[in-house]
């Protein structure tokens, strides 16, 4: 993976906030070089004019979290929840209804470490004799491997170097999201205020703990959260210097996050979105050549508008992006609720459109299937039993359909 990385343009941070600026004709220009970047890409992984995502069911496995990050609505009470994890039937359920849709993935996401703030997970924990909420995703990972052979995608907050090694057997990736490298943001008013887990320098070091760890990593930023074009820029370039040196950063998604409408930028919705278009083409000019560039289908368009979604879509692969992530015939993306996936085949259609193939891959992308030393002995057959000759999953056996792909 060593010569992948060719300077990519955008160097310093100055450089890298200009860009995050652009708008109109220079948006534009922004946006071609993006592709060109995105086309190069895909042609160095050997999967030309292919868009990828994960088909997959989501385990919110405690909504139960130590921290207090301003635009979740994700984490809640312990009054608010039936109980303070889902017990191992509940996720096997969830794991069985998606096998049965053709979904390869289990995306564990869930609050960081609750039982150091609530003492009905600690007691909940203690009852079934789990030492942590890390030591029960394990289990739980390992109860979908046996129980499914789907594949455990691990997002349970900041882990440790020992947790990292516990639960590297158990799935064949993990991910945690960097959101921003802004201290300002963990300041009294900022939306990390309280989170401790959010402070950038632990964010930081448990990604660079991953890479060392050897854990094929999904990371990302989130835009609009408070941050200043200057943060953004540093994020990115951060992100990208840690894919350069351990090699094992799979994918950034960069998500947005929506600014209620009594905020700020009310009555600026493309001015918002075009900043969150130009985030996603810089992230894409920064990464090295082999970092898949994500962003989610459902968090594009005006709520219940299916063609703004379609064209705000379209923007998207515009500027490089090359997966939706994971996306659910059976469970709601839990962490935004009230946006719902689109159809496979308007996923599809608006992929076709743009002159891509859409198909579904696995969890853990195919070069690391390919390179040894990424995937722990103990996981690496159910991948194998999954990943079609190329490392993706075969579009028959998804239920997804071959799309017609229209000209370029
Ligand atoms: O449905 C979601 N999936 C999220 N995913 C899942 C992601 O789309 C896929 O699980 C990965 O691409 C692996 O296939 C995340 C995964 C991470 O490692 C880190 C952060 C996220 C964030 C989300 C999210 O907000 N919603
Ligand atoms: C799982 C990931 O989802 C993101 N996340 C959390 N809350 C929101 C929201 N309201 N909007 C968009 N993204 C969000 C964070 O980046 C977290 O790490
Ligand atoms: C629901 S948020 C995703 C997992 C973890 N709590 C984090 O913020 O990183
Ligand atoms: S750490 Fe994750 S679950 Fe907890 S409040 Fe923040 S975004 Fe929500």
């Amino acid at each position: 993976m060593g010569d992948q990385r060719e300077p990519a343009g955008p160097g310093s941070v100055d450089e890298v906030v200009t860009l995050l600026r652009a708008r109109g004709d220079a948006l534009e220009a922004l946006l071609e070089r993006a592709g060109r970047r995105r086309e190069e890409h895909l042609a160095h992984e050997g999967r030309p004019g292919t868009v990828t995502y994960s088909p997959k069911v989501f385990v919110p496995l405690t909504r139960l979290c130590r921290d207090r990050c301003h635009y979740c609505t994700f984490a809640t009470v312990p009054g608010r929840v039936p109980a303070a994890y889902l017990e191992l039937d509940e996720v096997l359920g969830i794991a069985r209804a998606g096998a049965d849709q053709g979904c390869t993935e289990v995306l564990f996401t869930l609050g960081d470490r609750p039982e150091a703030r609530w003492s009905a997970a600690d007691a909940w924990l203690t009852a079934r004799g789990y030492a942590s909420t890390i030591d029960y995703v394990r289990t739980a990972a390992q109860a979908v491997l046996d129980g499914t052979g789907l594949l455990p995608h691990l997002n349970p907050g900041v882990m440790t170097p020992d947790e990292l090694a516990a639960l590297r057997p158990v799935a064949p990736s993990m991910g945690m999201m960097l959101e921003s490298t802004s201290t300002l943001l963990v300041e009294p008013g900022g939306a990390h205020f309280g989170s401790p887990d959010k402070e950038p320098a632990v964010r930081l070091a448990a990604i660079e703990d991953a890479g060392r760890a050897r854990v094929p990593f999904t990371t990302g930023i989130l835009v609009g959260i408070g941050e200043s074009l200057r943060d953004r820029a540093e994020s990115l370039l951060a992100l990208a210097r840690l894919a350069d040196e351990y090699g094992h950063v799979q994918e950034v998604i960069v998500q947005n996050f929506r600014a209620k409408p009594d905020t700020a930028m009310r009555g600026e919705p493309d001015a918002e979105f075009d900043e969150f278009v130009a985030a996603v083409a810089v992230a894409r000019l920064l990464m090295p050549l082999g970092v898949t560039v994500q962003a989610p289908p459902n968090l594009a368009g005006e709520l219940g508008d299916a063609g703004d979604a379609a064209s705000d879509q379209a923007l998207l692969l515009r500027a490089g992006i090359d997966d939706w992530g994971g996306v659910s015939p059976v469970t709601p993306d839990h962490v935004n609720p009230e946006r719902p996936w689109p159809g496979l085949d308007d996923l599809a259609a608006v992929t076709g459109a743009a002159g891509f193939a859409l198909r579904p891959r696995l969890t853990v992308y195919p070069r690391y299937q390919r390179e040894p030393g990424w995937i722990d002995p103990a996981v690496a057959p159910a991948v194998g039993k999954l990943a079609d000759a190329d490392g993706l999953r075969e579009t028959e056996r998804s239920g997804a359909r071959p799309v017609e792909m229209a000209p370029r």
